[in-house]
């Protein structure tokens, strides 16, 4: 019947693809696809392409082509979807959405039919040729089915609703992009967290005062072109992300110097990877013995941002009962990179504006960091990650505005691929012994991680 029905047209071209972040040059805005042709995957899942792609026949075209309805192809040989252009003819599009409730980790939706506009040759992000296609979704169709699914994630109320210990649905109140839910199966009766106002940017303090916004690079579009790119440059004359998963750091760094607001590239700039916002959900549960803690839902890569300590930027010296306050982060970004005090020395490998009038690169004593981001009262999430002596997440510093490291943004990155529903942590990095009291002892806190190396202590 179907052989009946494409009589004429030249074979094989393909009624549908997958797209569902098999490849890593695959680029998906929706209505529009980048999808990437068949060939030179390691197959593994884990979407390295080890070979240059060909423009060939693959060994999925007879499923393609005979298959109407078939949805279980990864991918679709080159030739097919060249034959689809050439001869007008539109393919379907399945997309597969990670989902933690289904037993394949996949949920499936079809999204209509798109035309392929045009399909090129180039290097991919492993540095392989690979084919791309230009994808276009036709107009006339009903709205895309995977905006419920993202639609019902953002929201997550049917999920939320069967969470065991709610006790709160949404700790941000809508500020974030997704809902952070907390939970309480430890204390009876369940208490919710109190106390903090959310909020998801840095609140100023009057006596502190900003920089200027740092001259920016001239890309247009994307940054991609280290050589010419301003930023790249400062970066140690290379991009610190890839743009895979959205934006990966490379390595933890000194300090990573992103495109600002005077930058010539758009807001899609892999060089701005940090501040795109919370794109994993989080949930705030109550602990055994930490008090709360956070998890995420979604598996987390190496490397991706996942959020930012967001508080009040105050002077440490202005900051009453600094002792007794839990929620202090102090930007000691100088400090990291010069190893000072405990800070492990981190590769500097980054172009600081040395002698910067306005940085106050000068000022710059050994002594304790200047200024801290106060959590106590106004904060977002970060505020209830816990330390750990064996971390998945690390903090780094970030300047995406001004080139002041004393100010320096402060994210935590995930330090290694995180599975779902593993607590967050990231080392505190204090000194033993060096938390004194008001009354001149010294203080300790035992540290409940649980980590097999655990230093036993906080501080
Ligand atoms: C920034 S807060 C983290 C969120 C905190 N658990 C809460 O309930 O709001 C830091 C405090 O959490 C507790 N904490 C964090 N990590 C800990 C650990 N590994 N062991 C014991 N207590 C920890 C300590 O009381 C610490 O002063």
């Amino acid at each position: 019947m179907l052989q009946e029905k494409f009589r004429g047209y030249k074979l094989p071209f393909a009624l549908t693809i997958v797209v569902s972040g098999q490849y890593e040059d695959d680029v998906d805005n929706a209505e529009e696809i980048v999808y990437t042709g068949q060939g030179g995957n390691d197959l593994l899942g884990n979407k390295h392409q080890i070979a240059d792609q060909v423009m060939k026949r693959g060994n999925l075209a007879l499923k393609v082509r005979h298959l109407e309805t078939d949805i279980c192809a990864a991918s679709v040989d080159n030739l097919a979807l060249k034959n689809n252009m050439d001869q007008g003819i539109p393919v379907r599009v399945v997309r597969g959405h990670d989902c933690v409730n289904s037993y394949t980790s996949k949920v499936y939706t079809y999204d209509g039919l798109y035309k392929v506009n045009n399909y090129w040759a180039e290097k991919g992000v492993a540095g392989f040729t690979v084919f791309k296609y230009r994808l276009k979704r036709l107009p006339g169709q009903d709205s895309l089915r995977s905006k419920q699914v993202n639609f019902v994630r953002a929201r997550g109320s049917k999920v939320h609703a069967e969470l065991p210990g709610l006790v709160c649905k949404d700790i941000c109140n809508g500020l974030e992009n997704i809902c952070i839910p907390a939970t309480n199966v430890i204390d009876k009766p369940p208490v919710a967290p109190e106390g903090l106002k959310y909020i998801n940017s840095i609140i100023v303090e009057k006596d502190v005062n900003i920089p200027p916004n740092a001259p920016g690079c001239r890309c247009k579009g994307n940054c991609t072109n280290p050589l010419t790119c301003s930023c790249a440059q400062l970066n140690g004359g290379d991009f610190p992300y890839v743009s895979k998963d959205g934006g990966r750091l490379i390595e933890a760094k000194a300090v990573v110097f992103e495109c600002g607001p005077n930058c010539g590239c758009g807001p899609g700039c892999v060089n701005r990877s940090s501040q795109r916002g919370m794109k994993h959900r989080l949930e705030v549960f109550r602990t055994d013995y930490k008090g709360w803690g956070v998890r995420s839902w979604d598996f987390i890569p190496s490397g991706a941002p996942v959020c930012e300590y967001i508080g009040v930027l105050r002077k440490t010296d202005e900051v009453d009962s600094l002792l007794g306050n839990e929620y202090i982060f102090e930007i000691d970004c100088w400090h990291t990179m010069h190893g000072i005090g405990s800070r492990e020395k981190r590769m500097c490998d980054v172009t600081i504006p040395n002698g910067d009038a306005e940085s106050g690169f000068s000022k710059l004593s050994e002594s304790e960091p200047e200024f801290c981001i106060d959590a106590a009262s106004h904060g977002n999430v970060t505020r209830y990650i816990n330390h750990s002596c064996e971390p998945n997440l690390f903090v780094q510093c970030v300047l995406s505005s001004h080139h002041d490291v004393r100010l320096a943004r402060i994210v935590l990155f995930a330090a290694d691929n995180i599975p779902p529903l593993q607590e967050l942590s990231y080392d505190y990095g204090y000194e033993l012994d060096s938390v004194v009291g008001l009354d001149g002892k010294i203080k300790q806190l035992a540290c409940h991680c649980g980590a097999v190396g655990c230093r036993k202590r906080l501080y």
